[in-house]
């Protein structure tokens, strides 16, 4: 995930992602209720929120995984003129999946085969059932291992994989799909510091300099606050803020939804917004000079 390995990928070719009034519930109960949101081409937008407040329904709703009880999801191509809106609940599987791709939380560890194979699932869409032609697949596949820092495991069985390398495999299978937008749950677990930071960099890139829309629930606030051009906010499955992280990451919003204290200034190495959570015995341990009152 180096920097000089972004430069493979190809020219900007984001869609836009909208999700309309979108209610969700399992066994009759809503998880999520009529929430919007719009993932733009060249943008990162974060979703999130506590545990449990809807994240990842929300997430697999956009990726066609979850069926909604209402609403509507649409994709339209900010390339063309005069924008073309199309009903992506009225495309195929295949024509969503070259379109939008999905790293879940729950990824299986694939037994006898190569970290290669694996990514090469990535170009399912492209191949079909009875396995057509598909001439830009290898050199995808390649730019995918790069861009992730998995070449030098490609012919590696997967299985003996760490999860923090499993994850990145898992994610290279994602570039190789080769879409407009990318969504990601949250895709810095299991990664140690190093492959978490170079894996938000990685996001940045694919926004800033390949034109994709992405959509990434992310649980740290810095991490948020470091990648994110729109951070969409949720408690208890509704949406409650959205916009850019300093007007949503502010104390009362985050300290409303989270239920406990949370504080937020500026990192001054960095100049992104850090937060900190202050619990009970915070106050005993830490001098009160250090604490921002709220
Ligand atoms: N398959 C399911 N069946 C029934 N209820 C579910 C199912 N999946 C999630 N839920 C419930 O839906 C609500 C939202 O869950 P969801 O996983 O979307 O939240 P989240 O914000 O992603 O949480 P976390 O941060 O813990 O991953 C929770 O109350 C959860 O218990």
């Amino acid at each position: 995930m180096r920097a000089e390995e972004t430069s493979q990928v190809r020219p900007p070719r984001g869609h836009r992602l909208t999700a309309t009034d979108v209610t969700v519930a399992y066994d009759g109960t809503p998880v999520v209720h009529q929430a919007d949101v719009t993932l733009r081409p060249g943008e990162v937008t974060v979703l999130a929120g506590p545990n449990g407040s809807g994240k990842s329904t929300l997430l697999r709703t956009m990726a066609r995984l979850q069926q909604a009880r209402g609403g509507s999801l649409t994709l339209s191509d900010d390339h063309t003129d005069g924008a073309r809106e199309t009903d992506a609940l009225a495309l195929t599987a295949r024509e969503f999946s070259c379109r939008v791709a999905l790293l879940t939380q729950a990824r299986p560890t694939p037994s006898g085969l190569t970290v290669r194979d694996v990514v090469e699932f990535g170009r399912y869409p492209y191949r079909g059932r009875w396995g057509k032609a598909d001439p830009a697949g290898p050199a995808a596949v390649d730019r995918a291992l790069a861009l992730t820092g998995t070449t030098g495991l490609a012919d590696r069985g997967a299985e003996h994989l760490s999860g923090g390398q499993l994850q990145r495999v898992w994610l290279a299978g994602c570039l190789a799909q080769e879409t407009g937008v990318l969504l990601l749950d949250e895709p810095t677990t299991y990664l140690d510091l190093r492959y978490q930071v170079e894996l938000l960099d990685l996001i940045r890139d694919l926004a800033d300099d390949h034109g994709i829309a992405v959509g990434v629930v992310l649980h740290d606030l810095d991490q948020t606050a470091a990648v994110a051009d729109r951070v969409v906010l949720l408690h208890d499955g509704r949406i409650v803020a959205d916009g850019a992280p300093a007007e949503v990451l502010t104390p009362q919003r985050l300290t409303a939804a989270y239920g406990i204290r949370i504080e937020v200034d500026t990192d001054p190495l960095t100049g992104h917004l850090r937060t900190r959570a202050v619990g009970r015995h915070h106050t005993r341990t830490t001098p009160e000079r250090l604490i921002p009152s709220s």
